[in-house]
């Protein structure tokens, strides 16, 4: 299986010194700290690059859900892992990596919700555009087409996440 450069390192970097700027400009005027929310595994990569990049007063929280196997969605959210700090009065920002049939995203959005933050928005680096989910990104990466991708914390299997680059298997 030959696997092509879709997104390369170089760019994907960019983006995020674009997005952090974004983040920054989006809270400045806020004193508390944003707490960070990592979807692992997929997201691991791109929020570890990104909240170096912020200039901001960041806490750290982490879950871990999954829904695929291989390349296809099985429509149920497992969670794996939950957060260890209640969201209560925070301002709660969603790291993602991909954002395709939206699933993830509606369910960890309705739960988090539901711990009333003062504030909740989802950045991703990559958005399928093919479906229409409704979940509003306020920082959004790359928009691609209906790609099966890979890399930069995204898997085949558990396989591919090292990668630097984001590609698709040919
Ligand atoms: O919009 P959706 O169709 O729900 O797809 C997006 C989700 O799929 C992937 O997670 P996966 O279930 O593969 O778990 P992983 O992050 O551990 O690889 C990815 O990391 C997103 O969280
Ligand atoms: N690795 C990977 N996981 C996904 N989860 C939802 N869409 C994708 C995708 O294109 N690649």
């Amino acid at each position: 299986m030959a696997l092509k450069v879709l997104i390369s390192e170089e760019e994907i970097q960019k983006k995020i010194e674009d997005l952090a700027s974004q983040i920054d400009d989006y809270y400045k005027n806020i004193t508390d700290e944003i707490v960070a929310v990592c979807v692992l595994k997929g997201s691991v990569n791109f929020f570890s690059d990104l909240v170096k990049k912020i200039h901001l007063n960041v806490n750290y929280n982490f879950i871990q859900v999954s829904s695929y196997s291989g390349d296809i969605t099985t429509g149920k959210v497992k969670v794996k892992s939950w957060l260890d700090e209640p969201l209560e009065n925070k301002h709660v920002l969603i790291v993602e990596d991909i954002v395709d049939t939206g699933n993830t995203l509606k369910y960890i959005v309705r739960y988090l919700e539901m711990q009333n933050p003062s504030s909740l928005e989802i950045t991703s680096i990559v958005l399928k555009t093919i479906h229409e989910h409704g979940i509003q990104v306020r920082f959004p990466g790359f928009e691609i087409g209906d790609k099966f991708v890979v890399g930069y914390g995204l898997d085949y299997n558990e396989k591919y996440r090292n990668l630097p680059y984001i590609g698709y298997i040919e």
